[in-house]
């Protein structure tokens, strides 16, 4: 579905690109010869000095400097990520910005004004209402139309995942754990041995790994277990990222035909909410049974709890529940996914650093992780130096204004514009980590810590003293300040649990070493659905046991 995704999308934009670029360029002209004509006629200026300003100079004797600009932010869409990195270059911790098809980002990086977006309202920067343009939930979320200001009807969520949620990872780490291994072992049992390894596409082993973990931690074990709700839930993410594109890029007028005409042919939203309902009023039932005094099941998942965490004076109806839960559903598998696969390639690619994290995964840390959800702190360095180096997204703190806002030093951002962070290039910034470019698996390990795991190769550690773990929020990665993704303990207990089975169920490389491994879409790099890896079961494996 993801390559689908790539070349339908691919398709997609050649076709309606040329048509938008030559429309939109007919059609800026058109409105900028009208701003023309009605400043001639409301202002003193002679017709001359008025040709000489720069919208006349720029519309009428410079038609091509307008094509280039369209063409360049349709470019926008397939090399996202260069364009905000040659913009990062250029602008030398100055804010700058670009232009994608449907809009304009105004990015910024340093501290002073990453504070400054972080302390807006949220009636004046919104992260609620650039997720909304993102995901275009009123079509591919069986039409939720949610909030654009945060919090107008409690923040339960927030809550849910933050404490609740956090505080449960070691609960059902064990369950995702052994559930994991078995899903490996599955895919594997359908793949012929060749030379006593098994060559297996990557993307799709660890989704339904983090499906079922998500589903598990989200919906309970009822619905994890069942293979059609998984099914219909895991073909809402893919399909909601096809369908969300398409309703952005066709022309404005058409949008809402083409998102129904969309929904009417491929959601699977309906399905999802179908199964999801039924659930919630039970739980909704129970909880005013339990009022009266009965005895009800215990639930420990996120129905429960923002069912429980949901202001008492309006409490969320079980439509609302369920739209919530879609949207987190959409929010969080895909990333958890990516950001996996990331990290098994570049097992793939440095070996020597398997030997060390088997050490620590079959050692006295293991401990500290079942108990807390935290630690092992090798595989904590090496996952956040994965992601470092290849960031899925290259955009972070995204927040589009409901009201005209400006940065300090004059910078402006209009209604419906966004201002975010480019989170990737500035991973890759000597100002913030030494030597960027390179790989270092442990270079957030404290000295003594890798000690501790013996005598391997003398790994290099460029930044000694830097012991920055994956979860603070001192790199953009999770957003910024009061905002900041509160599923990331979570997220950080699966991605160890799933990709610590990698490392002590196989030796592992990729089948196509030199194949590229990704594409770009907008400013997200997706790992290419095809790319396999060989794994050979490790016979002498202690597996990694919860
Ligand atoms: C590698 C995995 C993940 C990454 C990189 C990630 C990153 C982010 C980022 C960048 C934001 C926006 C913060 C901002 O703009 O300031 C965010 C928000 C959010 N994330 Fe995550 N996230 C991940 C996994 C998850 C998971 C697993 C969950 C759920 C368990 C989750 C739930 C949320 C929610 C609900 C928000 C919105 C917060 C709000 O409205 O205040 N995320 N995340």
């Amino acid at each position: 579905m993801l390559s689908e995704l790539g070349s339908n999308l691919a398709i997609a934009t050649v076709l309606s690109g040329t048509f938008v670029v030559l429309g939109s360029v007919l059609s800026s002209s058109w409105s900028h010869y009208s701003k023309v004509r009605k400043a001639m006629i409301s202002t003193e200026a002679s017709p001359t000095e008025l040709f000489k300003s720069s919208i006349v100079r720029n519309i009428l004797l410079d038609p091509w400097s307008s094509v280039k600009k369209r063409a360049k932010a349709w470019s926008f869409l397939f090399r996202g990520p260069q364009v905000i990195q040659e913009g990062y270059n250029k602008a030398n911790g100055a804010p700058y910005e670009v232009f994608a098809p449907d809009n304009r980002y105004v990015l910024v990086s340093s501290d002073k004004h990453i504070r400054e977006i972080d302390a807006a309202p949220d009636s004046v920067l919104s992260l609620q209402a650039a997720a909304k343009q993102l995901i275009q939930p009123k079509y591919t979320m069986h039409n939720f139309d949610w909030f654009d200001k945060r919090g107008v009807d409690g923040t339960p969520l927030v809550r849910t995942l933050r404490a609740l949620l956090t505080n449960h990872i070691p609960d059902i780490l064990p369950d995702i754990h052994s559930a994991t291994s078995a899903i490996f072992d599955q895919q594997l049992d359908s793949v012929p041995l060749r030379d006593g390894a098994k060559s297996v596409p990557l993307y799709p082993m660890v989704k339904e790994a983090v499906v079922f973990s998500n589903a598990l931690a989200f919906f309970g074990p009822e619905l994890a277990h069942d293979k059609a709700f998984l099914k219909s839930a895991t073909d809402l993410i893919e399909r909601t990222l096809l369908m969300a594109e398409i309703i952005r890029l066709v022309p404005g007028c058409i949008a809402h035909a083409a998102g129904r005409i969309l929904t009417y042919r491929y959601a699977t939203d309906k399905a999802v909410h179908d199964a999801l309902l039924p659930v919630v009023e039970r739980r909704l039932e129970e909880r005013a049974q339990e009022k009266l005094g009965h005895s009800v099941a215990i639930h420990k998942d996120c129905i429960q709890w923002i069912m429980e965490t949901s202001p008492k004076t309006k409490p969320w109806s079980g439509d609302r529940i369920v739209h919530e839960l879609m949207a987190l559903w959409f929010g969080s598998v895909h990333i958890v996914t990516t950001t996996i696969c990331f990290a098994v390639h570049d097992l793939c690619l440095h070996p020597e650093y398997l030997e060390p994290l088997r050490k620590e995964l079959q050692g006295a840390q293991r401990v500290g992780f079942e108990k807390s959800g935290k630690g092992l702190l090798l595989l904590d360095s090496f996952i956040r130096e994965s992601a470092r180096t290849t960031p899925v997204e290259s955009m972070s703190t995204r927040r589009q204004a409901l009201q005209p806002f400006s940065l300090s030093g004059g910078w402006k951002v209009d209604v419906g514009e966004w201002v975010c962070t480019p989170v990737r290039a500035m991973m890759k910034d000597p100002v913030y980590y030494a030597e960027p470019q390179e790989f270092h698996g442990f270079r957030f390990v404290d000295p003594g810590t890798l000690q501790e795991f013996g005598d391997g190769p003398d790994f290099k550690m460029p930044q000694r003293g830097d012991c920055a773990q994956l979860t603070d929020l001192d790199w953009q990665f999770w957003g910024t300040g009061r905002m900041a993704c509160p599923g990331r303990f979570y997220a950080a207990a699966v991605m160890k649990t799933i990709i610590g089975l990698f490392i002590t169920k196989y030796d592992l490389q990729l089948s196509e070493p030199e194949k590229s491994r990704w594409f770009i879409w907008r400013t997200s790099t997706y790992p290419k659905p095809s790319t396999a890896v060989l794994l050979r079961s490790r016979l002498d494996r202690i597996d990694f046991d919860l």
